[in-house]
């Protein structure tokens, strides 16, 4: 006797449609993460071909965290869609998972912060999916939808977790909790609080208009990043060389943007001298990175799938 998952998982989607759909939001955001870590070129950036700024992981460490976090999204839209009550209490339930998968991502890294911010991202969206999915018979999801469930799940997360910090708490400070203090920086918090306006406005329009124009998907992914690099408050980068960098950071992006990014070839030199100027300064837009897997995932809820052969 196969049980439900097993048999909706074996493409019986007649019996068990729901339970393919929670099913499908884990694949997506487990491809977003994969295909993230798998772009190239990636300014400063950990990539199949480039270790970025980083010494102490390279992409081999990404798939290890990736397969650490996968079933976390599954079961984050598995809460979502078994929540009977409203968006804003189903927040610590996230959390809680969140907060455990944390503990395995270090674990199975040996301590190394790969994608703290992705289990994060992705947890939430995928159990803002799950809820959504209670509603709809659709197996798809507009990030638009998805986006704005966020926003309301998130109400009030800087204020009550940034905010009243209190002064010399017993753990540990993070580093989001440090920068806002110093710089005022929301960081992760303040994106899923504000809906993730950098996904909205910048991300899935490079996206689609990177796909629509032919570019294949790893350059996709990587004109999608420049484009999230111009408005995000990437706390990465405050962390390891502050304000003035992230400055620097966004404008470069944006000239790298005026060239036509990935579009033209012009473009893609410029992608390639920031990446060699980033990691030679030892700073990578980690949370902009996150982002670019979220956008990826939040495109595959909405489409389905991409629009031509996967190369
Ligand atoms: C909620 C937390 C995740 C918040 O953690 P923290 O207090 O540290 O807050 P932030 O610094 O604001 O964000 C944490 C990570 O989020 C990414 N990030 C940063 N800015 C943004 C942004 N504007 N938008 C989106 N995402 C953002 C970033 O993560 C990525 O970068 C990390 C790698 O950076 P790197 O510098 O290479 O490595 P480090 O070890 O950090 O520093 P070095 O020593 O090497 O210099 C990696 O994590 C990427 O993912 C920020 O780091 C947390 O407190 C929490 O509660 N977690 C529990 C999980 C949870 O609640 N899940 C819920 C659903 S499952
Ligand atoms: N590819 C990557 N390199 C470095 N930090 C990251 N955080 C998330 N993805 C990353």
């Amino acid at each position: 006797m196969l049980t439900m998952r097993t048999e909706s998982a074996l493409g019986n989607m007649g019996e068990h449609p729901a339970c393919n759909r929670l099913l499908s939001v884990g694949e997506a955001f487990l491809s977003g993460v994969l295909l993230e870590a798998g772009t190239h070129p990636k300014p400063g950036l950990v990539t199949p071909r480039s270790n970025g700024a980083h010494n102490d992981m390279t992409h081999m460490t990404f798939m290890v965290g990736s397969a650490a976090i996968s079933q976390a999204f599954y079961c984050c839209a598995d809460a979502g869609f078994t929540h009977t009550a409203d968006f804003p209490t189903l927040l610590p339930t996230l959390r809680t998972i969140g907060k455990s998968f944390e503990k395995h991502l270090l674990n199975k890294t040996k301590n190394v912060n790969t994608q703290r911010g992705a289990l994060f991202l992705g947890g939430l969206l995928s159990g803002v999916s799950g809820k959504l999915f209670q509603t709809t018979e659709s197996s798809t999801l507009s990030h638009l939808d998805v986006c704005a469930g966020l926003s309301t799940m998130c109400e009030g997360l800087v204020e009550r977790e940034l905010s009243s910090l209190e002064e010399n708490v017993e753990r540990k400070e993070t580093a989001g909790e440090q920068l806002y203090k110093r710089y005022g920086a929301r960081g992760v918090r303040g994106e899923v609080e504000d809906g993730l306006p950098s996904i909205i406005n910048a991300g899935m329009p490079a996206l689609v208009n990177a796909l629509d124009n032919g570019l294949s998907l790893n350059d996709a992914f990587a004109h999608t990043l420049i484009s999230l690099l111009t408005m995000v408050e990437d706390t990465t980068i405050l962390w390891r060389r502050g304000p003035d960098f992230l400055k620097s950071a966004q404008q470069a992006a944006q000239s790298a943007l005026s060239q036509g990014g990935m579009l033209t070839e012009a473009g893609r030199n410029t992608v390639r001298q920031m990446d060699m100027k980033f990691s030679a300064d030892n700073f990578s837009p980690g949370g902009c990175a996150d982002l670019l897997a979220m956008t990826i995932a939040l495109y595959l809820l909405e489409k389905g799938n991409f629009p031509r052969k996967i190369m």
